[in-house]
């Protein structure tokens, strides 16, 4: 007959320190929305965590600079200097949860270098200095466990390193901000304004500290980068990943998506071609008979495609306190139920074992090949659209649909929407800097890439 929670836990607790089943000791660095989170999600699921370890996983010291009433730590040692964490030789695993790149780097690798493990969910740190602690913790025999940095609550980095392993990886597409996808809902779904509805997502919780990293795509190329280097088993290349925003995103163009069947999501892109990996951030239509259309607010969704499996989605709460809590936690039960393992029989963290990383580069964005939802201002007047038809077909470009309302009592600009067949981006760039200087064109074309997505 199996142990019951409370057997698990007496059993496991009665071992010495030195018993290979011991405590897994915990320190939380960052009390912040995370931090609060997983130690209010330690605490609760204290028992059930504990039966699937195996062994009992406690907080032993946390971090902080002042305590957070939306946790309570009254029963944890509390220290106001995280570099205490890093040097206790009581901790096992040290949880970063402060983000940032420069303090948490130096807390991460003073942690490594004694001897501890790594839980993190900071996207920027793994995406930018990655390489780096991933090649100090190997040297230290020590891991590093991320999936609290990519999509929030959703076991992608385990789906990526482990469930997929078996495929050859051919594209990934993901809404992976929470933040801008939220954004993004709410004024297609509300009519809310883009600044009402970011105020509304810092409430909650959900944006980055400077949240320009959500509403301009960095935050969504930390995050694709990790996934890409999983999935294609290449090195971290933050610095190669094309990146646009959302902050140019009207609701004029949310309404000729829905008009032309399609919706607007800020999406990250990596797709394996011959010639390298394309890597990008950017706003795109997709047709919104795919699921992965309906995904909105704060959730997240990435599609992963492989040779054998076909298309997969994953989705569920890509930012918050306890949805990033969950992930969290996962990897520090992931990091206990294999802490006297040796580094060879851990999973690798960067998913491939030592000389297995493969040879691809990362595409240059003007060889990339799509097709684009075009938004022009023309005057009123006859012969615009033949002149905006030759441009393009003298690129190679076709026009696949179009839409031209009548103009407004008054008003001498017409808006015309175009989607253009798949053409190479630098194609696409001259035809648009063509169709700017029409004299019977007002201003920038707006341009936002389209994905079929299967
Ligand atoms: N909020 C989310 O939904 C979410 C989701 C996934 C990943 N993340 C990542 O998790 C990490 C934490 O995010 P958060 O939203 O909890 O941030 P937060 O700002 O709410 O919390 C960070 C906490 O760390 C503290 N801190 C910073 N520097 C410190 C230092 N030197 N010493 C002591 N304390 C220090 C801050 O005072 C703050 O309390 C970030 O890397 C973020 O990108 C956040
Ligand atoms: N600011 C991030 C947090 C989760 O990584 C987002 O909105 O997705
Ligand atoms: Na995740």
């Amino acid at each position: 007959m199996s142990a019951t929670v409370e057997e698990t836990i007496q059993y496991a607790s009665q071992e010495s320190p030195d018993s290979p089943r011991r405590t897994v000791r915990v320190g939380i660095c960052g009390l912040g929305t995370v931090g609060s989170g997983t130690v209010n999600v330690m605490s609760r699921n204290a028992a059930e965590i504990t039966a699937r370890c195996g062994r009992p996983v406690e907080i032993v010291q946390v971090g902080a600079r002042r305590d957070n009433p939306a946790c309570d730590t009254s029963q944890m040692q509390v220290s106001r200097e995280i570099f205490d964490v890093a040097t206790n030789p009581e901790v096992d695993i040290l949880v970063e949860l402060i983000g940032g790149t420069t303090v948490a780097r130096e807390l991460i690798l003073t942690a490594i270098e004694n001897g501890k493990h790594i839980v993190t969910a900071n996207k920027a740190l793994i995406a930018e200095h990655g390489n780096e602690l991933f090649e100090a913790a190997a040297s230290k025999g020590v891991t590093i466990a991320y999936e609290g940095a990519v999509a929030g609550g959703i076991p992608i980095i385990k789906s990526l390193r482990e469930g997929l392993v078996g495929n050859r990886i051919q594209w990934l597409a993901g809404i992976i901000n929470g933040t801008g996808n939220y954004i993004l809902t709410e004024m297609r779904e509300k009519g809310r304004t883009f600044e009402e509805a970011l105020a509304q997502a810092q409430a909650l919780g959900y944006a980055e500290a400077d949240p320009t990293f959500d509403v301009e795509g960095i935050d969504a190329a930390h995050k694709l980068v990790i996934m890409a280097s999983l999935a294609f088993r290449m090195p971290l290349a933050f610095d190669k990943v094309y990146t646009e925003g959302i902050s140019g995103i009207s609701i004029e163009d949310i309404r000729y998506a829905d008009e032309l069947g399609y919706r607007i999501k800020h999406l990250g892109i990596a797709r394996g071609t011959e010639q390298g990996v394309e890597l990008r951030v950017h706003p795109t239509l997709i047709p919104q008979r795919r699921l992965i259309a309906s995904v909105n607010g704060v959730m997240n969704a990435v599609m992963v495609s492989g040779d054998a499996v076909g298309p997969t989605l994953y989705y569920g709460a890509g930012a918050g306190a306890e949805a990033t809590a969950s992930a969290v936690i996962a990897d520090i039960v992931d990091v206990a139920r294999t802490l006297e393992a040796t580094p060879d029989q851990r999973v690798p963290l960067a998913g491939v074992a030592a000389g297995g990383q493969g040879q691809n580069c990362v595409l240059p964005m003007d060889e990339v090949v799509t097709s684009y939802y075009l938004r022009i201002s023309a005057h009123d007047k006859p012969g615009v659209m033949s002149q905006v038809a030759k441009i393009c077909s003298d690129q190679g470009i076709s026009i696949e649909a179009l839409i031209q309302h009548e103009p407004a009592e008054g008003e001498a600009l017409v808006p015309v929407v175009i989607l253009t067949s798949r053409a190479k981006e630098a194609r696409l760039r001259e035809a648009v800097s063509q169709i700017e200087a029409l004299d019977t064109v007002e201003g920038e074309v707006v341009r936002i890439r389209v994905e079929p997505l299967g």
